[in-house]
């Protein structure tokens, strides 16, 4: 019998790529650590419909200079990428076949922390570009649902696991982190992308 899916024609495939344990337990583990207390955390205040609201989890941003990004009223300012992020960063750019120029970091203390509905779609960044979402720590439940059709998916991320999101996933789709009361452990994601350069640099 054809699932609901493929009779009403939304069998497509799916615009993402998941690399489940892309990094061992070991070198996952050490990254966690790494990032948990040698970078800098801040907690930006985002205004959303003309409110304000602190942002419910930890975030840091890191990209070539020249980068400037800008979202929900917060500025980003590339100071160029640290060298200790560049052995991860090769290894996400070969996975990917891109050329990553910046990278936005969340801490998500615990399950009360989440990130709501959106799309990474800004016109900062490079279209036609894919963003790599690197998990560590905790398991998530991280949420797609399609913008149009009605189509959900749960993908429960692991530390170490890889999802790729290809330029479709931006323009089709949204994503979430809901909050998770039980969990209890921290976990750190960041997402590489390709970012447009400004004039001059
Ligand atoms: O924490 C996650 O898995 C999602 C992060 C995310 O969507 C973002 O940084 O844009
Ligand atoms: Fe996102």
């Amino acid at each position: 019998m054809a699932q609901p899916s493929q009779r009403h024609g939304w069998a497509e495939a799916r615009p993402w790529t998941w690399m489940v344990n892309w990094l061992n337990c070991a070198d996952a583990r050490s990254w966690l650590h790494r990032l948990q207390d040698g970078v800098a955390w801040d907690q930006p205040v985002v205004r959303v419909y003309g409110r304000h609201h602190v942002v419910p989890r930890l975030t840091a941003f890191m990209a070539a200079e020249g980068v400037n990004y800008h979202y929900s009223g917060v500025s980003h300012r590339g100071e160029g990428l640290p060298d200790w992020l560049y052995p991860l960063l090769r290894r996400v750019n070969a996975a990917c076949k891109e050329n990553f120029n910046g990278c936005l970091l969340n801490l998500y203390r615990n399950g009360n922390d989440s990130m709501g509905w959106h799309a990474d779609d800004e016109a900062e960044i490079e279209p036609n570009t894919q963003i790599a979402s690197l998990s560590l720590g905790a398991t998530r439940d991280f949420c797609l649902k399609h913008r149009h059709q009605p189509l959900r998916e749960v993908l429960h991320l692991q530390g170490g696991d890889l999802l790729i999101m290809h330029p479709q996933c931006q323009k089709e789709w949204l994503h979430a982190l809901p909050r998770r009361k039980r969990v209890l452990q921290p976990r750190i994601n960041l997402t590489f992308r390709c970012f447009i350069k400004s004039q001059g640099l």
